[in-house]
């Protein structure tokens, strides 16, 4: 059987960065820069009163006091916004308000808390130290700084920092739009009634929330049943707009496999056991000229939900231009005995839990591959080694959280 790293390899070597475009601001979250991106200017960009008060020459309040106030005249109000150039003379003070350019000149900013807001004139009472509530241009940024280089995921943060410094475009790895598909004649849409022999859909709602978690643009497409051609005939439809598919089931051993059945012929898609648990049945390939990766995961749903984790996260992480491996573990000591198939690494579903510093991990009831329930009460999969078939309480295990 082929190795789970194997199977991984494969994959890596098969998916490429999608090409950087230009993207707008207001659809870049979640982009990854392909540019570095410079300042073209300081920031701020002028000097600027931290807070509403007075702008003074420290010199014409020295030795302002609660019982010495200095009392100057005020000649005008700079508000923030007001682009004209102004200044203070000597033994005159202007009102300011936060944000607002520091009157060339002036030196200090009085808060109007140490005074008595006078607007005609004004009595002070506190002496500013020099430079007080002044925001000093070049302060965050300097002209030609390079304030967030390529690779940098654009979040929150880093979508203002862009705005910021001007920017309404950036090119940019897009995050990668991806189509779940399911497969099944036995699913039927949550929501609506459950005959004899059906069972709701789940996987592509927990698929699809798994690509928007890894960075992706996920859509969900209802199940198609059983039937290769409709299966052929949906995917046709959609590959023009996706950069990636992932299918859920239809890829075993049954008489009704349609994914199988579908894509083996194209001769681009691999169908094969890879030793896991669970997740046994994987299938992985390329579609169509934009050479658009598909990854048909297994139906079981806790099956196809740590396939996800092992293969396709780290695909949409490579196509978002990002590094790519295995996912990254955590070591913490079993609370309970483990088995294991032989041959196989194990994922097993558990509770991980941190006490002073030491993970600990409770593997969950409910091992099985279709114990939906038991995945949703877990936090984390335990990884067992494929020559390991048995663990006492207390041995350390590798976990990789979810
Ligand atoms: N003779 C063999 N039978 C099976 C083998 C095998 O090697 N030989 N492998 C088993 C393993 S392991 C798995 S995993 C499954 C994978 O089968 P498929 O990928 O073809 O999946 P289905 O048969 O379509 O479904 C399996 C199971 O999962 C339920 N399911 C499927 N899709 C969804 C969905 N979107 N939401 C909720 N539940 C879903 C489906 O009803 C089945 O119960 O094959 C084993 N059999
Ligand atoms: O190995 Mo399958 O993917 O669990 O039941």
């Amino acid at each position: 059987m082929k190795t789970v790293d194997a199977h991984l390899a494969e994959i890596l070597g098969a998916v490429r960065p999608l090409d950087p475009v230009q993207v707008d601001l207001d659809s870049a979250l979640g982009a990854t820069l392909a540019e570095d991106v410079a300042s073209p200017v300081a920031l701020p960009p002028f000097d600027n009163s931290a807070m509403d008060g007075y702008a003074v020459r420290a010199e014409d309040v020295a030795g302002a006091g609660e019982d010495a106030p200095v009392v100057l005249p005020v000649t005008l109000d700079v508000a923030a916004g007001d682009t004209a150039r102004r200044a203070v003379e000597r033994g005159f003070v202007t009102r300011i308000m936060t944000g607002a350019p520091v009157p060339e000149g002036a030196d200090a900013v009085v808060p109007v808390e140490w005074t008595d807001g006078g607007t005609v004139k004004v009595a002070i009472r506190r002496t500013p130290p020099p430079g007080n509530a002044i925001r000093r241009s070049g302060e965050d940024v300097r002209a030609g700084d390079v304030v967030l280089p390529a690779g940098t995921v654009i979040g929150p943060a880093q979508l203002g920092i862009l705005a910021g410094v001007g920017r309404r475009t950036v090119l940019a790895h897009p995050r990668p739009r991806v189509v779940v598909l399911s497969t099944g004649a036995e699913l039927v849409e949550p929501g609506t009634p459950l005959g004899h022999g059906q069972i709701w859909e789940s996987n592509s709602f927990t698929l699809v929330a798994a690509v928007r978690q890894a960075g992706g643009e996920a859509s969900r497409r209802g199940a198609v049943g059983d039937d290769p051609a409709a299966f052929s005939a949906t995917l046709d439809a959609l590959l023009g707009e996706a950069d990636a598919v992932i299918t859920s089931g239809g890829i075993s051993m049954g008489a009704y496999e349609p994914v199988k059945e579908a894509l083996s012929p194209l001769g681009t898609v691999r169908f094969e056991k890879v030793a896991m648990q669970p997740g046994m049945p994987q299938g992985f390939g390329l579609l169509g000229d934009r050479q658009v990766p598909i990854f048909t995961l297994p139906g079981n749903p806790v099956s196809s939900y740590v396939s996800f984790m092992l293969y396709v996260k780290p695909a949409l992480a490579r196509m978002r231009g990002l590094p790519a491996g295995p996912p990254v573990t955590i070591t913490a000591t079993t609370t309970a005995a483990l088995r294991s198939p032989a041959g196989r690494r194990s994922f097993l579903r558990g509770v991980l839990t941190s006490r002073d510093g030491a993970a600990s991990v409770t593997p969950v009831h409910g091992q099985g591959s279709h114990q939906l329930a038991a995945l949703a009460g877990a936090n984390a999969l335990i990884v067992v080694p494929e020559d390991v078939t048995e663990l006492p309480e207390g041995a350390d295990v590798e976990v990789i959280p979810l």
